[in-house]
């Protein structure tokens, strides 16, 4: 577990790149968001939560969310039900590209991906009476923070340029491989992107991925082994077409959102959220990276 001043020392050196990314604006009601934002949490296994700068700050986890989803497919689902569905390879395309989804004929690379995110939340739908419910439901359990919500204006915002992400559920259900209504299914997706939550929020919430899949309440979510396989999937495709320079840098299994904010995990140990709201050239936040990668190393900490 770092020491507070270190989370201070990280802010401190990575602040001077604020300024160097760009905040993304293809969702115009993110796009209005202070790009002077920086903070970092970390959630060690015994339970206790530090953090730094703007921690406690809510922030847009968008595709944060992808962990979240999948993890429930995980508990509603048999494995073979959903790898059938969606691959586990990095797809070495922008997050969401729609020429792999033609090209491999409707099977998304990973669940990581939006094409993977909107199988996964295609499955949520056949299987939850009210999946936005369970999904808010179950963020607020795993971060022990009862007042957490979606944001609608965000939901709203997204849903009315859903061009892309709606031309690859339609590319997906023409292979037969997207099976409820694409505006409802991209409702509750849109629903779990915009969910607000804290660099405090979300490295508790996370904790499960550094604790074998237990939870910061005690409760078992998933098992060890799946654990470690969402893991594996996140150290390889959870930074999109940045997850080898990411690997390379940090050295955890992460996933990022346009929102800025980066989850990382060192498996036994802590989990760790950054956020800072520019991004660098693969949609990841670039001082949230290097915020990351200064605390691995200064730790001397990496899964490699
Ligand atoms: N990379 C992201 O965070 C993308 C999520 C965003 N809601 C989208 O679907 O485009």
């Amino acid at each position: 577990m770092p020491e507070l001043a270190l989370l201070e020392q990280v802010v401190d050196k990575v602040r001077p790149l604020l300024g160097q990314g760009k905040v993304a604006d293809y969702i115009p009601a993110l796009a209005g968001v202070n790009p002077n934002k920086i903070g970092i949490a970390v959630t060690s296994i015994d339970g206790t939560t530090i953090g730094a700068g703007d921690y406690l700050e809510p922030f847009s986890i968008q595709s944060i969310s992808k962990v979240f989803s999948l993890t429930l497919a995980l508990t509603l689902y048999e494995e073979q039900e959903i790898w059938s569905r969606v691959g586990k390879e990095p797809s070495g395309q922008s997050f969401n590209s729609l020429v792999q989804v033609e090209l491999e004929r409707g099977l998304p690379r990973n669940p990581f991906i939006n094409a993977g995110a909107l199988v996964i939340a295609d499955l949520l739908q056949a299987r939850l009476g009210a999946p936005k419910h369970r999904m808010i439901e179950l963020i607020r359990g795993l971060s022990t923070n009862p007042s957490l919500i979606s944001d609608k204006m965000v939901a709203s915002s997204e849903f009315e340029h859903s061009a892309r992400n709606a031309a690859i559920a339609y590319l997906m259900k023409s292979f037969g491989n997207f099976n409820n209504d694409v505006d409802t299914v991209l409702r509750s997706y849109f629903h779990y992107c915009a969910m607000r939550m804290s660099c405090a929020d979300l490295s508790k919430a996370m904790l499960y991925l550094a604790n074998k899949g237990r939870c910061l309440d005690g409760t078992q979510l998933i098992s060890p082994i799946q654990t470690r396989q969402m893991n594996a999937l996140l150290a390889t495709s959870g930074l999109y077409d940045g997850a080898g320079e990411f690997a390379y840098r940090v050295g955890m299994p992460g996933k990022s959102g346009v929102g800025g904010g980066i989850i990382a995990v060192i498996p036994g140990d802590m989990a760790v959220c950054v956020w800072s709201p520019e991004l660098d050239h693969n949609g990841n936040s670039l001082a949230g990276t290097a915020a990351l990668e200064t605390l691995c190393q200064t730790l001397g900490r990496s899964i490699f």
